[in-house]
């Protein structure tokens, strides 16, 4: 429940990484939500209803009250913003730029490389056997810095012993690298302990992709 009263809505996919970067943090600040599914692979992204709520026509989405907001890294530090309870950045300054840093590394450096029209397009024109090398690639090149990155600085979590916004990025991430994408994580001992972490940690099992509502073996 949002602050106006009225439930927050998220428009998520259940496998959508960016949605559940969203979802991570709504359950992280104790938030209940509407769950809204847009099919991407029926490109309901693409219709004008939602289109209006999101004209660049990704997931997710937040509606809270009369403030609409899209874009995963927008969600969260306007959930930051208005709802300060578990913080997600801390006060110490290299601490959060940090965590500014790996958020930034997969939402920019990773992620929009394997989103789903990059995957189609190298399909209809390269192969399909090409799709998994072309992500492998700019998967391994992101958690090879993000290893180099947390290897002496993480502690339980990535930036030390409190779930913050860097979790929230990495998380995801981490899980369609190994669940979707089939990263060889020995090369990354410290995000494999990260992703053993996170798999423990309520708020983010209850965001993972297969326990969503529009996921295909859901109920
Ligand atoms: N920077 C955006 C990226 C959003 C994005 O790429 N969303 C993907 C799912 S993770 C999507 O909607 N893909 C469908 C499409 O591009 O048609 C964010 O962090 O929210």
């Amino acid at each position: 429940m949002g602050d106006s009263g009225e439930k927050l809505t998220l428009y998520s996919y259940w496998r959508s990484s960016c949605s559940q970067r969203a979802r991570i943090a709504l359950n992280l600040k104790g938030l209940d939500y509407e769950y809204k599914a847009v099919n991407l692979l029926k490109g309901e992204q693409l219709n004008p209803e939602f289109e209006k709520i999101n004209p660049v026509k990704y997931v997710p989405a937040l509606v809270d009250g009369d403030i609409v907001v899209a874009d995963s890294f927008a969600i969260i530090l306007y959930l930051e913003d208005k709802y300060p309870q578990n913080p997600l950045l801390p006060q110490d300054l290299k601490k959060k730029a940090l965590n500014l840093q790996i958020a930034s590394i997969v939402s920019s450096g990773i992620q929009p490389l394997q989103n789903l029209p990059v995957l189609q397009y190298i399909e209809e024109n390269l192969g399909s056997e090409k799709k998994l090398p072309w992500t492998q690639l700019h998967i391994n090149k992101g958690f090879t810095a993000l290893e180099k990155l947390l290897a002496g600085v993480a502690g339980k979590y990535a930036t030390g012993d409190e779930v913050l916004l860097g979790d929230v990025f990495l998380a995801p991430q981490i899980y369609a690298g190994v669940k979707r994408f089939a990263i060889d994580m020995s090369n990354y001992p410290t995000l494999a302990r990260l992703h053993e972490a996170y798999m423990e940690l309520p708020a983010f099992q209850a965001a993972l992709p297969e326990r969503q509502p529009d996921a295909p073996s859901s109920p």
